[in-house]
């Protein structure tokens, strides 16, 4: 089990943002955290990577409770909103943040070429990111979660912004990832990609409201999409 999250709450002043959630994620495999805006994924992961407390409940990432600095290397996070320092070139960013892991010399050269082609960016390496697009700058911060190749990845709308051609080619390279034994967690609102996912956690109001892979989830609501399932489990109308 590479994640366990056990009676987790969250509490923000009067407000119950995430309730008493318990899940486990296997390794290898694409979980979807599906809910509408406001439902707790970005809390949720946020704690998943050590950024957030829970007031109540554990979480525990390769066994170990979070947060743990030492699990770091092993963890890569792409946030909803994007960190990068638009003042440098996209090359400059990608060598920073492989200089906090540790890549060096010919090795990190080839990571960032490698990352840069996989989020198709290669011919943008000496851009000022400034002068990126939204969806750039998003598939740029993709590209600098993966860099030192973590085992586990946890991205927050990493698709936001970006148009459904190359939406598909960043889920080859998540399917790439996973066949490498890689483990995602990726948080969306959106169904088509929903029904991408190994296995789906429905949230609503902070409580998980169901967990299966979205052909199950689909079956036992007699339903013919997830969007349907979800509403049928009792999840709210989502945003597009
Ligand atoms: N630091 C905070 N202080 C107070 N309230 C917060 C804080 N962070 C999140 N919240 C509240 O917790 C709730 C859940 O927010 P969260 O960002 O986890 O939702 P989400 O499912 O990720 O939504 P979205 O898809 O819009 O990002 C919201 O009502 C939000 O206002």
């Amino acid at each position: 089990m590479i994640v366990s999250i056990k009676n987790v709450s969250k509490r923000y002043g009067k407000q119950d943002v995430l309730k008493n959630i318990n899940l486990e994620i296997e390794s290898g495999e694409i979980f979807g955290l599906l809910g509408p805006s406001g439902a707790g994924k970005t809390t949720l992961v946020r704690q998943l990577v050590g950024l957030e407390t829970p007031s109540e409940g554990e979480n525990y990432l390769f066994g170990e409770m979070m947060p743990s600095l030492k699990l770091i290397e092993r963890i890569g996070y792409m946030a909803q909103s994007d960190a990068l320092y638009t003042e440098l070139s996209a090359k400059e960013n990608l060598e920073f943040f492989a200089s906090l892991f540790g890549l060096k010399g010919t090795h990190r050269k080839k990571r960032i070429l490698e990352v840069m082609q996989l989020v198709d960016l290669s011919e943008h390496l000496n851009k000022l990111v400034t002068n990126y697009s939204g969806g750039m700058k998003r598939r740029l911060s993709l590209a600098s979660a993966l860099l030192h190749e973590p085992e586990l990845l946890i991205l927050d709308e990493p698709t936001v912004g970006i148009d459904p051609v190359l939406r598909q080619s960043i889920w080859s390279g998540f399917y790439d990832l996973k066949t490498q034994g890689k483990t995602l967690i990726v948080t969306t609102h959106v169904m088509d990609e929903a029904e991408k996912c190994d296995r789906l956690g429905l949230i609503r109001d902070g409580v998980l409201i169901a967990v299966g892979t979205p052909a199950e989830l689909k079956e036992k609501t007699g339903s013919a999409s997830v969007e349907e399932a979800f509403l049928a489990y009792g999840g709210v109308q989502h945003e597009n």
